[in-house]
């Protein structure tokens, strides 16, 4: 695995693999790598030749009280893992390298970009439509894989590239699960023990609102209020949000089969936010 902080160095690799015939595949992460992070890269090995790893946490998507600062960092356990896992090219450029002076060009996806983690992060998905818009440029992928952790994310993502042309496709992954449910994420590391604990109940009250709507549930207020009450259950969960919207266009359901639901939610425990969602398809 070759490891570079530079982008001309990323453009020289990916023309290299390119010359040779080979399918680029593209991960982008904010790295403290974990199994989720690494079931995109198996994907990426599966459907393509030549696997680019980008690791930087983006200052553009991070609000002004958001954790930019604190955010779990750790480049030399990331290259070993992402060199054991069969990345051939890790990009990890410092912030002056990737905005060498203040941006004055963003992406915003309108609509997409406003509910959900888009109304308790303003700005966020700009930022991150924007950093992708330029990793994209920079790497040219044909294909790039994106965890359904971050479902909003992927429609955003989706949507920027149907919208501008960008020649890549965007494969959706499955959410990755310790063994009790919780959602694999960077984020976990800031849990107390007791938080860790109580954490799981972000999966176990999508799992009641999946099986509620597979039994029949189409009253979308009561799902949430159910949703609401067992999360409301752990002493030490905020709930920031609990949403159910037809995906991926993100508007309220119509509640006909065929359609795609997401069941979202954001929960803080401490100063630590996590996200979790279920999506199901109306029968
Ligand atoms: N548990 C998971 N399963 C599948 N994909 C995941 C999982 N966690 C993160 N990803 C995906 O990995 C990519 C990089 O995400 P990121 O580096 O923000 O990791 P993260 O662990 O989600 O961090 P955080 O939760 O702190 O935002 C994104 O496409 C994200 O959806
Ligand atoms: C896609 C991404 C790497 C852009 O900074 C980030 O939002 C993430 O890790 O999901
Ligand atoms: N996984 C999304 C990146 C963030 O939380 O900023």
């Amino acid at each position: 695995m070759k490891v570079v902080k530079r982008i001309d160095e990323v453009r020289a690799a990916v023309r290299q693999a390119r010359q040779e015939g080979k399918r680029i595949g593209f991960v982008p992460t904010m790295g403290y790598l974990h199994e989720g992070h690494l079931s995109l890269i198996d994907r990426a090995r599966e459907m393509t030749d030549y696997v680019v790893m980008s690791i930087f946490v983006n200052p553009l998507q991070f609000g002004p009280n958001e954790d930019y600062d604190r955010y779990p960092r750790d480049l030399e356990r990331d290259e070993r893992m992402a060199r054991q896992r069969g990345v051939d090219l890790l990009f990890a450029p410092d912030v002056a390298e990737m905005y060498p002076e203040p941006i004055k060009t963003t992406v915003h996806v309108a609509d997409l970009s406003a509910p959900l983690c888009g109304a308790s992060r303003p700005g966020h998905f700009d930022g991150v439509a924007t950093v992708v818009l330029k990793l994209f440029h920079i790497v040219q992928p044909d294909y790039a894989f994106f965890g359904l952790k971050d479902a909003q994310q992927v429609a955003v993502v989706s949507r920027m590239v149907r919208d501008l042309n960008v020649p890549v496709t965007i494969v959706p992954c499955p959410i990755v699960r310790e063994a009790d449910g919780l959602a694999m994420s960077s984020r976990n590391v800031y849990l107390s023990p007791e938080e860790r604990r109580q954490a799981t109940v972000l999966y176990e009250s999508l799992q009641w609102a999946k099986e509620a709507v597979a039994t029949g549930l189409r009253d979308w207020e009561a799902l949430k209020r159910g949703v609401r009450e067992r999360i409301a259950q752990k002493p030490l969960a905020e709930i920031d949000y609990v949403d159910v919207l037809a995906y991926p266009d993100l508007v309220p359901p119509r509640g006909v089969p065929g359609e795609q639901v997401l069941i979202a939610v954001a929960v803080r425990f401490g100063r630590t936010r996590l996200i979790d969602n279920a999506l199901v398809t109306l029968e």
